[in-house]
C-alpha cells in the first residue's frame, strides 16, 4: 500500500491541489451568492428561484464533489510515506483548519437550505463577515503545507 502510493505521489498531490481549487472557488463565491440574494433579490419572485438555482448547482455540482476529492486525495498524501511527521505542528495546525473549513462548508449548506424555505434570518452584513472565514483558514492551510515548522 505505502509503495504504491509512494509511486502515485506526484499524481496525488496534484490531483489534490486540483480539487482544492475547485472547493475553494466555491467557499469563496457562494457566500457572496447569499449576500446579493439578501440584499438585492429578497425572497418570493423569480430572480429568487434563479439564485436558488444556482446556489444548488454551484454546492451539489461543484463544491461537494470538490469537497470528497480533497479529502480522498489529501487522506492518500497523509497515509504516504514520509509525507507527515506527527511530531511537527504544521499536520495538527491544517488538520484543524481543514476540519473548520469542512464546518464552513456544511454552515453553508444547511442556510441554503433557509433560502429554499424561505426562512433564512441572516443578514448580508453578517454573510460578509464569514466570507471572511474561508480566506483565513487558507492562509494557515497553505503556510503550514508549505513552511512545514
Ligand atoms: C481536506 C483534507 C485535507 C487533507 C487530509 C490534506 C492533506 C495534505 C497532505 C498530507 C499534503 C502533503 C504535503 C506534502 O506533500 O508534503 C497536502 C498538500 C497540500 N495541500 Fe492539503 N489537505 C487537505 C485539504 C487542503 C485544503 C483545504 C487546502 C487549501 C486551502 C490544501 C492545500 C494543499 C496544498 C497547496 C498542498 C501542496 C503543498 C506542497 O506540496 O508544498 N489542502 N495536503
Amino acid at each position: 500500500m505505502g509503495d504504491i502510493l509512494s509511486d502515485w505521489y506526484f499524481w496525488t498531490k496534484s490531483l489534490h491541489i486540483v480539487s482544492v481549487i475547485a472547493w475553494m472557488a466555491g467557499l469563496f463565491y457562494l457566500p457572496r451568492l447569499y449576500v446579493y440574494h439578501v440584499e438585492v433579490v429578497g425572497s418570493g419572485n423569480e430572480t429568487d428561484d434563479l439564485f436558488q438555482t444556482m446556489e444548488r448547482r454551484l454546492l451539489k455540482a461543484i463544491m461537494n464533489p470538490a469537497m470528497i476529492s480533497t479529502w480522498i486525495f489529501g487522506l492518500c498524501l497523509v497515509l504516504t510515506p514520509g509525507v507527515v511527521g506527527w511530531d511537527m505542528i504544521w499536520p495538527w495546525t491544517k488538520g484543524a483548519s481543514v476540519i473548520a473549513m469542512t464546518w464552513f462548508h456544511m454552515w453553508l449548506a444547511a442556510r441554503r437550505k433557509e433560502f429554499v424555505s424561505g426562512s433564512n434570518t441572516i443578514t448580508g452584513r453578517h454573510y460578509r463577515m464569514m466570507n471572511e472565514v474561508p480566506t483565513l483558514l487558507m492562509l494557515v492551510i497553505v503556510f503550514s503545507v508549505v513552511f512545514k515548522f
